[in-house]
């Protein structure tokens, strides 16, 4: 076995080789093997003949090895499987355009398949399998669609931001009647929502009538124990803090649900008193500082599973919800965080990993808790009537400043699915 290092460098040799070999063969597809140190040919030993589309063809090579297929192309250099190339074939028979579902029925396939003809030309791929069946594939679709080319992309474009960024940024709230009217309107802001996390609409009737009606206009409402649209003030009618006057610390909701509510929505319809001012702070911003400073803390974060825990037992409402999931949620195949669930009030007891790696969690979480706090990562705003807020709660924190007088606010949750869903049908990544 070799490890992924010598691996890799032993790919960039041969890399190397491919490249700087001038085809010395006209008018034919193949090249020779590219000469090798000796202990590397022992390697390679059956293997190692580059293909190439053209002679002169310096954008796509190829190489059939004993169970798998390889591919350099537009600069990237791509490992196929062969049941992953039966199983994806585009063919009438095996794929329905109409519906974009398979219909291939990837049990059938012989683990042990193997290609009986290869050809590529200048923009496609094509196999011919042992039964006679053609596959083929445009080199732009594997590329797009490879590990390795999915290793390079970023899922999610996003502008981390501390108070300063985001000010400088002057992200515009988004009117209320061109929000509602027109798809420009909700495109600029679902942009302004994913790449910052946080989006404003202005000049709303200070309804919940109303604040339901934007809600509705991108996404659907996830209703959840504490109903559809709330309502809320600090009448204590519900066993939670939020239903007081007191200050809460910088958080993400519903931890305690096995998936967390994609997005806050809140329209403070009215106030009558001072302080209540929002706190709202970007967990991804405060995540990549951690990446930087401790990247061994950042993935204990992103490693051990932690319970959040909701028990209400307050007049008719009885509740016992329980999510598990780390502080820091990453893409596996890149690394990339796309939910951090962090409540130090809603957090259960900690009983899922030993005692040691506690007390690194503690350091760790410390270290995140620390970068969320800085004052220049706080960005404070207070929510008036007419101006409505949404939050992505899978990576920005909220909070609240302590308040006196009467307030309300009335808000929802959503369905993170259908907030991309809209986003992608306006031809936005998301
Ligand atoms: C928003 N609304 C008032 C309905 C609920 C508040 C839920 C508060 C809970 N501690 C949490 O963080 O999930
Ligand atoms: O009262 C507020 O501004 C927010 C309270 C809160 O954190 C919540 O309702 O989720
Ligand atoms: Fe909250």
């Amino acid at each position: 076995m070799l490890a992924p290092s010598q691996l890799l460098r032993m790919w960039c040799r041969r890399l190397a080789c491919v490249f700087k070999m001038p085809c010395r063969q006209s008018g034919s597809t193949r090249h020779q093997s590219p000469r090798l140190p000796h202990d590397r040919r022992t390697i390679l030993a059956a293997a190692a003949r580059w293909h190439h589309t053209a002679p002169e063809s310096l954008k796509c090579a190829w190489q059939l090895h004993g169970d798998h297929l390889e591919l350099r192309y537009a600069n990237t250099l791509m490992r196929f499987d062969f049941v992953w190339l039966r199983d994806h074939c585009r063919s009438a028979s095996c794929y329905n355009a109409k519906t974009n579902q398979r219909s291939l029925d990837t049990a059938s396939v012989d683990l042990g398949i193997k290609p009986k003809a290869v050809r590529v030309d200048e923009t496609t791929l094509f196999l011919t399998w042992p039964d006679g069946h053609v596959t083929r594939y445009g080199l732009e679709w594997l590329v797009k669609n490879s590990y390795e080319g999915q290793k390079q992309q970023v899922m999610h474009p996003r502008i981390l931001w501390n108070a300063e960024i985001y000010r400088q940024a002057q992200v515009p709230s988004v009117d209320c009647r061109s929000f509602l009217e027109t798809d420009e309107g909700l495109k600029e802001f679902l942009q302004n929502f994913l790449l910052y996390g946080i989006a404003f609409v202005e000049n709303v009737t200070p309804t919940k009538e109303d604040t339901e009606i934007l809600a509705e206009r991108v996404s659907l409402i996830r209703e959840t124990i504490y109903g559809r649209m709330w309502y809320f003030t600090s009448d204590f009618s519900r066993g939670d803090t939020a239903y007081t006057k007191l200050a809460l610390d910088r958080h993400t909701d519903t931890t305690y649900f096995q998936e967390p509510c994609g997005i806050q929505v809140f329209h403070c319809l009215k106030h009558e008193g001072t302080g209540g001012r929002t706190l709202l702070v970007d967990g991804f911003y405060a995540a990549e500082q951690v990446l930087r400073q401790a990247p061994d803390q950042f993935e204990l974060l992103s490693k051990v599973p932690l319970k959040h825990e909701y028990v209400e037992n307050v007049g008719d409402c009885h509740n016992h919800m329980i999510g598990v999931g780390p502080v820091l949620n990453v893409y596996p195949w890149n690394n990339e965080l796309y939910l951090i669930r962090y409540n130090n009030y809603d957090r259960a007891v900690i009983n899922t990993v030993p005692y040691d790696v506690v007390h690194r969690w503690y350091a760790a979480h410390r270290t995140l808790t620390a970068e969320l706090r800085r004052p220049e990562n706080e960005l404070w705003v207070k929510l008036k009537p007419g101006k409505a807020l949404f939050i992505d709660n899978w990576r920005v924190l909220h909070g609240r400043e302590a308040f006196t007088g009467y307030r309300q606010l009335c808000g929802c949750y959503l369905t993170r699915d259908d907030v991309l869903n809209t986003a992608r049908l306006l031809g936005l990544q998301a």
